[in-house]
């Protein structure tokens, strides 16, 4: 019998990227799908083919949901606090697939990667584990990318400065990076200046109307368009941002490490619309030649692909533009440092909502309907 799955949080942005992928692979007739809403309850499903439901369900109703078979929710880690307690409480059994970081480092819960951790994904399995937790996009994206390195237990550590774009925020921050973008141009456009002034003028046009009390910054609360911020997510006590202390920390949860691997940077929010992007200096164990790590790199999963580093192909191939959209982990600029053999940098690309975050989703829960 099909199994039933409660999808939560299907309209944002990571629900609608995974609602796409699945009706790309077909992925819903494989499923009974049962489709709720936190604020929207009467209102129409999706238009899924084979789906029978008219009208969104709510998903604060326990007893409804209690009947699934798997839950999977994109709404966030506040929906996840709520519910998932109360639901193990009165003893529910099902599968629960999260976006949120909630239950990322739960004992009871496997943070999902399957490219790179299918080995833990079987184990718990085996050990009747029911909760499995995507896992920060910009870890996820990094693993993909540096898999075949972190595969050959050759890293000793890394640093990072990351390039993030407005859709970790969420639907509001995209939309309003956007508004940011339309206001600079729009006060541009109406002064007919393009053509008539010279480009300090111009450029003082836009900084004026960044610096205007009506410039939309809501959500952001600062500038972004034509700006960045090196700050995400809440500080920790140690002056690490909470996307960085993430970095280390998940990632070690995901590959299982015997020893602790450290990682560590800085995490910045550029005004790139959904791809991240990531600069890493790699401490190697050993001294490797470039050859083989290049070979490693690229070997490791259908999706990293290596671009030569060159002008033309980095250019063409590693840029948040040529990715946006696919699959694609294209890693480049790999090269030594002069900073010593074992130490090595490289630049990598990814799109966030699909490896990032709706992907590793939409496979363990292919993986978990074939249990
Ligand atoms: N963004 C990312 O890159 C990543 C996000 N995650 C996790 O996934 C969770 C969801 O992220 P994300 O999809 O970006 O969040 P969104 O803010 O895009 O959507 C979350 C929910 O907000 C409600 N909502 C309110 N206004 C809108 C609107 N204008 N458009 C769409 N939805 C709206 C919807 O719930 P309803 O229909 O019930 O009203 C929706 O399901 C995050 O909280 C995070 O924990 C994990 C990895 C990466
Ligand atoms: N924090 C990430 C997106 C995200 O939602 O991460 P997490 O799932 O770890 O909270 C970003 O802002 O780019």
């Amino acid at each position: 019998m099909k199994k039933s799955v409660g999808f939560i949080g299907w309209r944002g942005m990571v629900g609608s990227v995974l609602l796409d992928r699945m009706q790309k692979n077909n992925d819903f007739k494989k499923i009974k799908p049962v489709f709720f809403t936190t604020s929207q309850v009467g209102h129409k499903t999706p238009s899924i083919l084979g789906c029978s439901q008219s009208f969104l369900e709510d998903a604060y109703n326990i007893e409804h949901l209690k009947e699934l078979d798997i839950i999977l929710s994109c709404q966030g880690t506040k929906y996840t606090l709520i519910i998932y307690k109360k639901l193990r409480k009165i003893g529910w059994k099902g599968y629960w697939i999260d976006a949120s970081s909630a239950l990322r480092l739960k004992n009871n819960s496997i943070i999902v990667l399957d490219p790179i951790n299918m080995n833990s994904i079987n184990c718990a399995l085996q050990k009747n584990i029911k909760t499995f937790v995507g896992g920060n996009c910009t870890v996820s994206l990094m693993l993909m990318a540096l898999g075949g390195l972190f595969q050959k237990n050759i890293v000793d550590w890394v640093t990072v400065s990351t390039y993030q774009a407005v859709s970790g925020g969420g639907a509001k921050y995209m939309l309003e990076t956007l508004k940011q973008m339309g206001y600079i141009y729009n006060k541009i456009s109406l002064n007919n200046t393009l053509l008539n002034k010279g480009v300090l003028e111009i450029e003082k046009i836009a900084r004026d109307a960044v610096q205007d009390r009506f410039f939309p910054k809501k959500y952001f609360t600062v500038p972004l368009a034509g700006s960045l911020i090196p700050w995400i997510d809440i500080p920790m006590k140690n002056g690490q941002s909470k996307e960085e202390w993430k970095g280390a920390v998940e990632t070690n949860k995901i590959l299982d490490s015997k020893n602790y691997i450290p990682i560590d940077g800085t995490c910045v929010r550029v005004d790139s619309l959904r791809c991240h992007s990531q600069s890493f200096v790699i401490k190697l164990k050993n001294n490797i030649s470039i050859k083989d790590i290049e070979l490693w790199i690229d070997s490791h999963n259908p999706w990293v692909k290596l671009i030569k580093n060159t002008p033309e192909d980095t250019k063409k191939n590693l840029t948040p533009a040529a990715v946006t959209g696919t699959l694609n982990i294209p890693i480049g600029r790999v090269r030594k440092l002069n900073l010593g053999k074992n130490y090595i940098t490289a630049f990598s690309v990814g799109d966030q909502l699909l490896w990032g975050a709706a992907e590793p989703l939409r496979r363990i829960l292919n993986i978990l309907i074939s249990q």
